[in-house]
């Protein structure tokens, strides 16, 4: 089967994640408000792929300007007024995942070189819709690049045996980027290269990006794999051969500090117990070189509601009502922690594998130097 696709353009479109993995519905982005309560409500998710939207939904912006000749043609300072309060207000849609920020603050160099090079307004205005497709189009290519990397990494590493057995936290596939996924896509590879054994995964609580999203992937792409609960990382480790942990990433500090899915971190502190490879793998867009350490990385905290409630297909299948939201704690409960991510130690890490290849740190070194590698 075809690959899910999060994104579709002309006109631009996302899968609701909300509904996966029982309904597949598309919705229409048609303006920059909507792409921003999309982000925010997480119908799409996963760093690169928010970001992805996010540079689409602006290029889609100023390209219905240019058509309609909006007031905002008429100079390049009125570009500026126009473009710099669109890139602000999108890069407030989630606070960790540092891609979105990477992808305005590109935009906001597209925008100052042309003004800087005497542009005229439309050229200029042409200039940052064909950067933003940009964004959004490089994202499949380097993903397939850090899948090769990080994959004939893992191979050499174990000697190059088949039958490799990889567990990963939340979702990295085709739905959190614009195609193939980061640590899903290392699995992928090795699916491909038939390196790979089982591809384990974990339910990840409390917005389910395993069971719900990562299972459809794998199920779609006919990958072996099998499910965990969260709890039960230490108890896969005590009974299975597993070979490595390999996750996404949200925002690497310079140290090599990384925010990831709420759990990564309790994986990487099981992992290091039983001497597993932990495997960060993530565009270099994800590394934050302005942190020295991850101490200063925002986590997300989410709606303490979230927590409370599981969202699904009413089992057994009943026709009346298909999808439900359940409530699984005692109805006004106080009291609920609810970050969306947490930050692995770079001592944890054994690897971070960009499209620029494999980083690992130096012997005896506690932390990576992630300066010359961005
Ligand atoms: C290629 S996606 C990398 C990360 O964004 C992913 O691991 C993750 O933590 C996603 O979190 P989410 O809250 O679902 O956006």
């Amino acid at each position: 089967m075809a690959p899910l696709v999060s994104i579709l353009e002309n006109p631009l479109r996302i899968v609701d994640q909300l509904l996966l993995p029982h309904t597949t519905q598309y919705i229409h982005i048609d303006t920059v408000d909507q792409a921003h309560a999309a982000i925010k409500s997480m119908q799409i998710r996963g760093a690169p792929a928010i970001a992805s939207l996010a540079a689409l939904a602006f290029a889609d912006h100023i390209s219905r300007g240019l058509d309609a000749s909006a007031a905002f043609i008429a100079s390049p300072e009125a570009v500026r007024a126009e473009v710099e309060p669109v890139l602000a207000f999108l890069y407030t849609a989630r606070p960790t995942a540092v891609n979105l920020g990477a992808a305005t603050r590109r935009l906001t160099k597209t925008l100052d070189d042309a003004v800087a090079g005497g542009k005229e307004a439309r050229v200029i205005c042409e200039e940052l819709v064909a950067e933003a497709h940009k964004v959004a189009d490089e994202d499949v290519g380097r993903n397939k690049q850090m899948a090769k990397w990080g994959g004939d990494w893992l191979v050499e590493r174990h000697g190059g045996i088949d039958g490799l057995n990889v567990l990963t936290v939340c979702n990295t596939g085709s739905l959190a980027t614009s195609g193939y996924g980061t640590a899903l896509g290392l699995i992928t590879y090795l699916h491909e290269t038939k390196k790979l054994g089982t591809a384990f995964y974990t339910q990840t609580a409390p917005y389910h990006q395993g069971s719900r999203l990562t299972a459809l992937e794998l199920q779609t792409l006919e990958i072996s794999s099998t499910m965990i609960c969260d709890t039960m990382v230490g108890s896969l480790f005590q009974h299975y051969n597993i070979h490595a942990v390999a996750v996404g990433a949200d925002r690497i500090a310079k140290n090599g500090d990384t925010a990831n899915k709420i759990g990564t971190y309790n994986a990487a502190v099981l992992a290091a117990r039983h001497n597993i490879p932990f495997i960060v793998v993530a565009p270099i867009s994800t590394v934050d070189l302005s942190l020295a350490d991850g101490s200063g990385i925002p986590i997300e905290q989410r709606p303490p509601l979230e927590a409370c409630l599981v969202r699904g297909a009413v089992y057994p299948p009943n026709e009346k009502a298909s999808q439900a939201t359940v409530m699984i704690t005692p109805p006004g409960l106080q009291g609920i922690y609810n970050p969306s991510f947490d930050v692995t130690p770079a001592e944890l890490i054994t690897a971070i594998v960009t499209e620029k290849g494999v980083a690992t740190r130096r012997p005896g070194e506690l932390v990576f130097d992630l300066s010359g590698v961005v």
